[in-house]
Formats: C-alpha cells, sequence, structure tokens
C-alpha cells in the first residue's frame, strides 16, 4: 500500500494547476460546454480504471472538478500525484 506523504512532500510534489484541501488534491477542468467537460470524465475514468486509482469527479456546464486521496491510506500519497498527473497529459 503507498504511504501517506508529508505536508513538504505534497507541497514539493503537487502539480502546478492543483491544490491541496485537507486529505485531498483537487483541480478544476475547464471546457467550453457540458459535453467537453463529460468528455474529459469519461477520458479520466478509463485512465483511473487502467491505474486502478479513482478520482471523485464532479461535471458541471463547461467544467469537471476533480478531487484524488487514497482511500486506503487515509490521506494523500504518491498514488494521487500520480494520477493527477496522468490526468493533466489527458487534459493538454
Ligand atoms: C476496492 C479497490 O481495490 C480500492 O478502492 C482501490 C481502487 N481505487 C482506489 N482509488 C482511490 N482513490 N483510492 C484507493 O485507495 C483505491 N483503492
Amino acid at each position: 500500500m503507498a504511504d501517506l506523504l508529508s505536508d513538504d512532500e505534497i507541497s514539493d510534489q503537487l502539480p502546478a494547476a492543483w491544490d491541496r484541501e485537507g486529505d485531498e488534491i483537487v483541480r478544476v477542468y475547464e471546457f467550453d460546454d457540458y459535453l467537453g467537460a463529460s468528455g474529459f470524465l469519461a477520458a479520466a475514468a478509463g485512465v483511473a480504471e487502467d491505474a486502478w486509482h479513482h478520482p471523485e469527479m464532479t461535471v458541471r456546464w463547461g467544467e469537471c472538478e476533480v478531487r484524488l486521496t487514497t482511500h486506503d491510506a487515509g490521506g494523500i500519497t504518491g498514488n494521487d500525484i500520480d494520477m493527477a498527473e496522468r490526468l493533466d497529459n489527458v487534459y493538454e
């Protein structure tokens, strides 16, 4: 099981567009419309399934909010950082 990251490790490793909120990291991806946000969620779900690490995702008009934490560890681990980087690659 992945080990919890320290506060300093989280700060050092968190990708630029992400924020930390307690035991989660979060990013809101922006799109032109609802279908764009929905399509991103579908692609992100496939990446998450492949990695077997699943974010909480909320679709609204023009945006998809993604929250990551490692349930098995009870906080933020390298798995969350890795998934954030993977999803940033899907977005760009
Ligand atoms: C039951 C299943 O093995 C667990 O939920 C796996 C898969 N997906 C997961 N996703 C996340 N975000 N955290 C986990 O600890 C985790 N563990």
